[in-house]
C-alpha cells in the first residue's frame, strides 16, 4: 500500500500487474509439455546420458565402502589398484554422460523455447487491429520474450533433471535398505527435513529474486521512456525531478538485491549442514552396530556417501517445483494469446480479388470501435477509377476509420464496402492488401539499408526498380547526397531522416508496390520548404492513374481532389469540389476559414 501510494505521487507510474506465478494447472502443463513432443531423439539422448549418471551415484559409494572393507583392510594393495581403476573409469563415464546429457538438456529447451517463440510470432503476425488497439507494444514484447524465456529452465533442466532425480532417490532407497535396513531407517529420519527446508528455501530465494527482477524491469522502462524523452525532459528542465526518481529505483533495486542475497547466501551452507545432521545420527547409531558386529566401518561410509547424494536430487525436485510454478504463471499468458482469434480473416468462401481497375463504393456503412459509440454513421459513397478523394472533417470526425475499413483492419458493424463490386469481406485478405497500398503519417523505418527500406514495398524489386521509383517520386536527389547514397544505413528507426525525408521514402515504397488504390494520410508535421517542394511534386506523381484516398492536411491537396468528403461526427456532412463547397459557404468552408487556409 505504502509502496503503491508512493509510486501515484512518483512523476512515473510502473504498473506490474502481471502475476509472477500461479498455481499448478494439470491440463495446462500438459498443453506446455506437449511442445517437447517433436523432439523424441533428443529427450532419449538425454535420459540414456542421465543412466550413466545415476549408475555412478549408486555404485560410487558402494564402492568406496567395498574398498574399505576388503582391499583397505586386508591390506590388499592390488585390490586397491583395482579398485581405484574402476572408480576411474566411474567418474569418466559420468563426466562424459554429463557433458552430452548437458548438451541435450539445452538443445531440448533451446528447440521447444524456439518453437514457442515462433508460433507465438506469427500467431501474433495474423491478429487484428483489435488486438494491438488494446494492448501495449511493449506488453506484447514481454510476452514474446521474457515469458517464454522463463519457461527455459524447466525445459532445459526441470523435466529431464526430475525424472533423473527420482529414479536417482528411488535407487539409492533400495540400495541402502539392501544392504542394512537399520541403518536406513535412522539415516531416513532426515529425509522429509531435508524436503522440506528445500521447499520453503527455494519458495523464499524465487520470490526474492523476481522482486529483483521487478526492480530491475522497472528501471528498464524508466530508462527506455527517459530516453526517448530526453528532449521534453530537457526542455521542461526536469532533469532534476527525473535523476531523484531513477535514484529512488535503483536504491530499491540495491535493497531487493541484498535481500535475496540473504535468502540465498545460506542454501549452501544449510545443505551442508544438513547433510552432517543426517551423518552424525548415521554415525552416533552406526557405532553401536559397529560395536555389535552387525555393519562393517566400509558400509558406514557408504551410507555417509549415500546421504551426501540424497541432497542433490531434492534440492533439484524443489527447484522444478518453483519452475513449475513461474511457468503456470508464464503459459497461462503464452495461451491466452494463442487462444486469441483474428477477428480479420479469410473464410473458406474467401475467393482472390481479381486485378481491380479501383471503383470503390461505400454502401450504407455503420462502424464502432467500442460497442454503442459510432465511429462511423450510414457512410455511403462512390469513387470512380483513378479519382483522388480527399477526407476532411475535424479531429475524431471518422476519417481514419474510412481508411482502417478499407483496408480491412475492421470490418462494418453493418453495410457493404465493395471495390470493383466484390464486397471485401469476401475476398482474400492478402489479394485485398497487395492491391490497396497505405502511406501512413508516422512512416515507419527499419533497421537496414535506404534500399531495403524502399524495397519494403515490394522485396522482388530490383536495384534499378528501386532507384526509379525514389526518382519518379523526387527522392533521389536527397538519397544520393547520403554518405553512402541507397546504401546508408538508417537505424533507430530512421532518426538520422528528417520527416519530410520519410515521407518521401514511403512515398517510393508506395510507388514501388503499384496498388491500384491508394490511401494516404498526409502528415501534418511542418517540413521545409524545399523539401515540402519535393514531396508536393512526388504527390502528385503518386496519385497519378490510381483510385485515392487522402485523408489530407494540405489545402492544396484538398484543392486538387477530384472529390472531397467532408466528415463530422462519423457522418458525411458535405460533398463536392473544392469551388463547389466553397461557393456553398456550409461546413466545409467554416472547416477552410478555421484549419487549413494557413497551411496552403
Ligand atoms: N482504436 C480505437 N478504439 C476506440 N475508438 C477509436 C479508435 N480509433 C478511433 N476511435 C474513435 O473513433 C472516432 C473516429 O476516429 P478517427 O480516428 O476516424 O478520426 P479522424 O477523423 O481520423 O481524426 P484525426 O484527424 O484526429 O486523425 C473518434 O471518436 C475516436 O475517438
Amino acid at each position: 500500500m505504502k509502496e503503491s501510494q508512493e509510486m501515484l505521487r512518483a512523476p512515473f507510474i510502473y504498473r506490474d500487474d502481471e502475476a509472477l506465478e500461479k498455481k499448478f494447472q494439470l491440463g495446462q502443463m500438459r498443453r506446455l509439455f506437449a511442445y517437447m513432443r517433436p523432439y523424441p531423439g533428443i529427450i532419449f539422448g538425454a535420459l540414456g546420458a542421465t543412466c550413466g549418471n545415476i549408475l555412478v551415484t549408486l555404485l560410487a559409494p558402494y564402492l568406496v565402502g567395498h574398498t574399505i572393507d576388503t582391499a583397505i583392510s586386508h591390506h590388499q594393495p592390488r585390490l586397491l589398484f583395482l579398485d581405484g581403476v574402476i572408480l576411474l573409469v566411474l567418474y569418466i563415464i559420468n563426466f562424459f554422460a554429463s557433458k552430452f546429457r548437458i548438451y541435450m538438456t539445452n538443445r531440448l529447451g533451446q528447440s521447444v523455447i524456439q518453437g514457442l517463440r515462433r508460433e507465438l510470432f506469427s500467431h501474433v503476425q495474423t491478429l487484428s487491429n483489435d488486438f494491438f488497439d488494446s494492448r501495449p507494444a511493449g506488453s506484447i514484447l514481454v510476452r514474446i520474450m521474457n515469458d517464454v524465456n522463463s519457461l527455459q529452465d524447466l525445459f532445459t533442466n526441470g523435466v529431464v533433471n526430475s525424472i533423473t532425480n527420482m529414479f536417482t532417490l528411488i535407487g539409492i532407497i533400495i540400495i541402502m535398505f539392501t544392504l542394512n535396513w537399520r541403518l536406513s531407517v535412522i539415516t531416513l529420519v532426515i529425509v522429509p527435513f531435508m524436503f522440506l527446508l528445500s521447499l520453503r528455501l527455494t519458495v523464499q530465494i524465487r520470490r526474492s529474486w523476481q522482486q529483483v527482477r521487478l526492480r530491475l524491469s522497472r528501471i528498464n522502462a524508466h530508462l527506455a521512456e527517459g530516453i526517448q524523452g530526453m528532449r521534453v525532459t530537457e526542455s521542461y528542465t526536469r532533469q532534476e525531478e527525473n535523476q531523484q526518481f531513477f535514484e529512488g529505483m535503483n536504491k530499491d533495486y540495491m535493497n531487493r538485491f541484498m535481500i535475496a542475497q540473504r535468502w540465498s547466501i545460506p542454501f549452501g551452507p544449510l545443505v551442508n549442514l544438513t547433510s552432517a545432521l543426517g551423518s552424525a545420527l548415521l554415525f552416533f547409531y552406526g557405532v553401536h552396530l559397529l560395536r555389535a558386529d552387525l555393519v562393517t566401518v566400509g558400509l558406514l561410509v557408504s551410507f555417509a556417501n549415500y546421504i551426501g547424494n540424497f541432497w542433490t536430487p531434492i534440492g533439484q525436485l524443489g527447484q522444478v517445483y518453483n519452475q513449475l510454478l513461474v511457468a503456470m504463471a508464464s503459459s497461462e499468458r503464452i495461451f491466452q494469446y494463442l487462444d486469441t482469434k483474428a477477428m480479420i480473416k479469410d473464410s473458406a468462401q474467401s475467393k482472390p480479388l481479381p486485378k481491380i481497375q479501383g471503383t470503390v463504393q461505400f454502401e450504407n456503412v455503420v462502424f464502432e470501435y467500442e460497442t454503442g459509440r459510432r465511429a462511423l454513421n450510414d457512410v455511403s459513397f462512390t469513387v470512380q477509377p483513378g479519382q483522388t478523394i480527399a477526407l476532411v472533417g475535424h479531429t475524431g470526425a471518422g476519417k481514419s476509420t474510412v481508411i482502417n475499413l478499407l483496408s480491412r483492419f475492421y470490418d462494418p458493424v453493418s453495410g457493404h464496402i465493395r471495390i470493383d463490386g466484390h464486397d471485401i469481406r469476401d475476398v482474400d485478405l492478402d489479394s485485398l492488401r497487395s492491391q490497396v497500398g497505405m502511406v501512413l503519417q508516422e512512416t515507419f523505418i527499419f533497421s537496414g539499408t535506404i534500399m531495403d527500406n524502399i524495397r519494403y514495398g515490394n522485396p522482388a524489386a530490383t536495384d534499378e526498380e528501386v532507384k526509379a521509383a525514389a526518382k519518379a517520386i523526387y527522392a533521389d536527389e536527397f538519397i544520393q547526397g547520403l554518405e553512402n547514397g541507397y546504401e546508408t544505413e538508417v537505424r533507430e528507426r530512421g532518426s538520422r531522416l528528417s520527416q519530410g525525408e520519410r515521407q518521401l521514402i514511403s512515398f517510393a515504397r508506395a510507388i514501388l508496390a503499384d496498388p491500384r488504390v491508394l490511401i494516404l494520410d498526409e502528415a501534418t508535421a511542418s517540413i521545409d520548404t524545399y523539401t515540402e517542394h519535393l514531396i508536393q511534386k512526388g504527390l502528385q506523381v503518386l496519385l497519378k492513374g490510381r483510385t485515392a484516398f487522402v485523408v489530407a492536411h494540405r489545402l492544396s491537396t484538398i484543392r486538387d481532389a477530384d472529390q472531397i468528403l467532408v466528415f463530422d461526427n462519423g457522418q458525411i456532412v458535405e460533398a463536392g469540389t473544392h469551388e463547389s463547397l466553397m461557393a456553398d459557404g456550409g461546413y466545409y468552408y467554416s472547416l477552410v476559414e478555421a484549419q487549413y487556409r494557413f497551411l496552403a
